[in-house]
């Protein structure tokens, strides 16, 4: 049997809604489909849920900072089953929301795992369905690990649902989930190691931020290890052994749980692309700037599956999914525009980028004025009583615009945004110091960082 639209799209996560809901909207005839509940990684398994959990680390956090000046800490603490149960109450409510609105916007919701079995055809289940054109917005999955005994470390998926929380967390990979999650789960009374096997973690990151935000982690409970990496994980009777080498050097370490914070790769393994010609690589699917696969024109891709410019994020995967729709709808080769897309690490003080690292400008050609401050001594880090905060704004000297912007601090993850929007407005530094915030607000220290 066979089902024919104008857009099939592969994934109800950010990229492949916002798609399906732009072209229905245009009269398409389109269909989306999943293989778990409808909603994709950010609102079931991300950034959403992560969130809910991070807010109960943010209050013992906050009460730690002021304890014994001018407030008792006393016996607040993190509950972390009911925690969880929080979470869930606002997750398990998502799939059902979102597909009742796709059908309200005349897309037709589609259940089970999506296999290309020609250039214009996918399976899924028993039933074959073609299309003009397709979507891929399959997301991303963990890296498969390849020491020996892997199967021991559970995915950040399984971390956010834990009923419990151990008291000895092992954390591999030192980058976004890592600092996450050690962040979280250290405020809720677990000792978190954090192992990387590179020479400092949060590459992407500036460096001096990085290491301010390491010794903020190490006071909180969080040791980071560099340039370690996991021989194997041994199942104990309680817990695990984790065998690690650290330049070298082999050690082991205790633990009660083993958390995988070792990277994702795009999730293409079930999709049988070859069926459809469509060529991919480890990033994911090769797309040309607009978003079109160059081997079978049929084929769009965006978000976490596509290899573009833009970083695996949120904001990333519904632009692109937008920008697809609509090159999709005009048959227009439009790129997505990536400047002033700030990204931000979720540990407790955040680490914020918008832009170039400063090594980046300067390999570019830039002359650039690098602007760094300590604001740990500023009012709005005294206020809460935060000890690591710190700007970095590297600005061009030739046009006096912002080519990127880097804070560490309470509450900076609001004021990278302006940041972003000042990069993608082309605003100069000086036009950016003539507008007036409220005060006492973290806007008004956008100035004095300039
Ligand atoms: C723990 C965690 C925290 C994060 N926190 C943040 C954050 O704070 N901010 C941020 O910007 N980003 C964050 N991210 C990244 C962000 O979640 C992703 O970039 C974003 O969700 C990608 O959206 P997407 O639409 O490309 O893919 P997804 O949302 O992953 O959707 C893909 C969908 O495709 C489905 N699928 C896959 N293969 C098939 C198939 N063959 N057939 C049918 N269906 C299929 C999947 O089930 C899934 O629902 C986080 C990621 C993780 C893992
Ligand atoms: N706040 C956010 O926006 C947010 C939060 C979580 C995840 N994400 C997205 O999800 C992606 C995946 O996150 P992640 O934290 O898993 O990956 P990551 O790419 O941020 O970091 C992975 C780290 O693990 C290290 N590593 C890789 N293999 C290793 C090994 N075998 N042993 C030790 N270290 C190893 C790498 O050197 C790197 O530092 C991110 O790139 C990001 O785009 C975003």
């Amino acid at each position: 049997m066979s089902d024919a639209y104008d857009l099939i799209v592969i994934g109800a996560g950010m990229a492949g809604t916002s798609a399906a809901n732009k072209c229905a909207a245009q009269g398409w005839r389109v269909a989306i489909v999943d293989e778990l509940p409808y909603g994709g990684t950010c609102a079931l398994r991300g950034c959403d849920p992560k969130k809910i959990l991070r807010r109960g680390a943010e209050i013992i956090d906050a009460a730690r900072l002021l304890d014994g000046d001018g407030t008792h800490d006393g016996e607040t603490s993190i509950d972390w089953s009911d925690l969880v149960r929080r979470k869930r109450r606002f997750t398990e409510r998502i799939p059902a929301a979102l597909e009742e609105e796709l059908i309200g916007n005349n897309v037709a919701t589609l259940h089970g795992q999506a296999q290309f079995v020609g250039r214009q055809e996918v399976r899924i289940d028993d039933r074959v369905y073609t299309s003009k054109k397709f979507l891929v917005a399959t997301g991303a999955r963990p890296r498969t690990l390849e020491f020996p005994g892997a199967e021991h470390v559970i995915d950040s998926t399984s971390f956010l649902d834990l009923d419990r929380l151990p008291k000895r967390i092992v954390f591999v990979g030192g980058g976004f989930i890592s600092f996450e999650f050690a962040h979280i789960a250290a405020r809720a009374g677990a000792e978190c190691i954090i192992l990387d096997h590179g020479p400092r973690p949060l590459r992407g990151f500036d460096e001096e931020l990085v290491r301010r935000l390491v010794r903020r982690s190490e006071q909180a409970g969080i040791s980071v290890l560099r340039n370690t990496s996991v021989d194997r994980v041994e199942p104990r009777q309680a817990g695990f052994v984790v065998l690690v080498a650290t330049d070298g050097t082999t050690s082991t370490i205790d633990a009660d749980l083993v958390v995988h914070g070792a990277g994702r790769v795009a999730a293409l393994d079930d999709l049988d692309l070859e069926a459809a010609e469509v060529a991919y690589g480890s990033r994911g699917v090769t797309v040309a700037d607009h978003l079109q696969s160059p081997t079978n024109p049929a084929v769009f891709a965006a978000g976490d599956a596509a290899d573009t410019a833009g970083r695996p994020l949120t904001p990333v995967a519904v632009f692109e999914g937008k920008v697809a729709a609509s090159n999709m709808l005009r048959g227009t080769t439009t790129a997505p525009d990536y400047t002033g897309v700030p990204t931000t690490v979720f540990s407790i003080p955040e680490l914020n980028r918008v832009g170039l690292l400063e090594d980046e400008a300067r390999a570019q050609g830039f002359d650039v004025h690098v602007r760094f401050t300590d604001t740990s001594d500023w009012y709005s880090s005294y206020r809460v009583g935060e000890t690591e905060s710190a700007a970095k704004i590297v600005i061009d000297t030739a046009t006096d615009m912002v080519l990127g912007a880097h804070l560490l601090g309470h509450g900076y993850s609001e004021l990278i945004n302006t940041f972003g929007m000042a990069m993608k407005l082309g605003l100069t530094t000086r036009q950016l110091k003539s507008v007036t915030a409220t005060y006492p607000s973290l806007g008004s220290d956008l100035g004095s960082m300039l």
